[in-house]
């Protein structure tokens, strides 16, 4: 398949996944599925993206060489794929749709996330050092095929700030960052294929409510996704020319 059949492909399922997911917790929350849907048409502007990452080999053996910061997602879902070790989650959620300059908002610890083959949603995670991961091929001439097998990845699915926003708290997002895998995976780079779902720009972002959803005072301005989203990453210290 050429690349962009391809893209759009991935673009499509990635959204449909996460769209299928919040219909799920939209259940459980007693809150109508479609609450969720209308606030995240495809064809609609957001700030859905795609971010392909790669990161360097590990540079010493002792951890943790920080690759991407601790934050939790602006958005409300994300379907991440990688293959190799390297995410690590905070063990306490973040409930306030807030950023701290980087920092846990709780005491707590960096648990790996360890890539699981084909798998979805089921976290292994494990508070000592990774041990080395048995892979199907782990050998250096297979580094490549490693690193692009998509059949292989390893999906996690991620809550973000707009999740804890739009259901006052009841949802968390999970606080987390990332450093080169450690063990014997950390001579390979490593790389990662997220795809972010965004409330549309023109989304007010305002609590749902339903039963499974405590009433939050009610908010003081109709601030919509796109400014939201522009103030959550002022408060990583993001700029923005104008
Ligand atoms: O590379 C990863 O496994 C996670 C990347 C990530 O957290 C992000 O792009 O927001
Ligand atoms: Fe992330």
């Amino acid at each position: 398949m050429t690349s962009k059949p391809l893209f759009k492909e991935y673009v499509e399922a990635a959204h449909g996944i996460g769209l299928y997911i919040l219909g799920i917790l939209a259940n459980k929350l007693g809150v109508d599925p479609a609450e969720f849907d209308n606030r995240h048409r495809i064809e609609e502007q957001s700030g859905d993206h795609v971010r392909l990452t790669r990161g360097p080999p590990r540079d010493k053996e002792e951890l943790p060489e920080i690759q991407t910061p601790s934050h939790t997602d602006f958005g409300t879902i994300t379907i991440l794929m990688n293959w190799l070790g390297g995410l690590q989650v905070w063990s306490e959620s973040a409930r306030k749709a807030e950023l701290l300059n980087h920092e846990p908002d709780v005491p707590g610890e960096w648990l790996w996330v360890k890539p699981k083959k084909g798998c979805a949603s089921e976290y292994q995670f494990s508070s000592v050092p990774m041990p080395n991961i048995q892979h199907p091929t782990s050998n250096t001439q297979h580094a490549l095929k490693i690193d692009t097998d998509v059949a292989w990845a390893s999906k996690v699915i991620n809550l973000g700030d707009a999740a804890v926003k739009f259901t006052n708290g009841v949802l968390c997002a999970g606080r987390h960052r990332v450093i080169p895998a450690p063990g014997s995976q950390g001579k390979y780079p490593r790389y990662s294929v997220v795809y972010f779902v965004r409330p549309e720009n023109a989304c007010i972002m305002k609590q749902l409510r339903g039963p499974g959803i405590p009433d939050g005072p009610e908010e003081e301005s109709d601030i919509n996704a796109a400014e939201w989203i522009k103030r959550q990453a002022v408060g990583l210290g993001i700029t923005f020319k104008n």
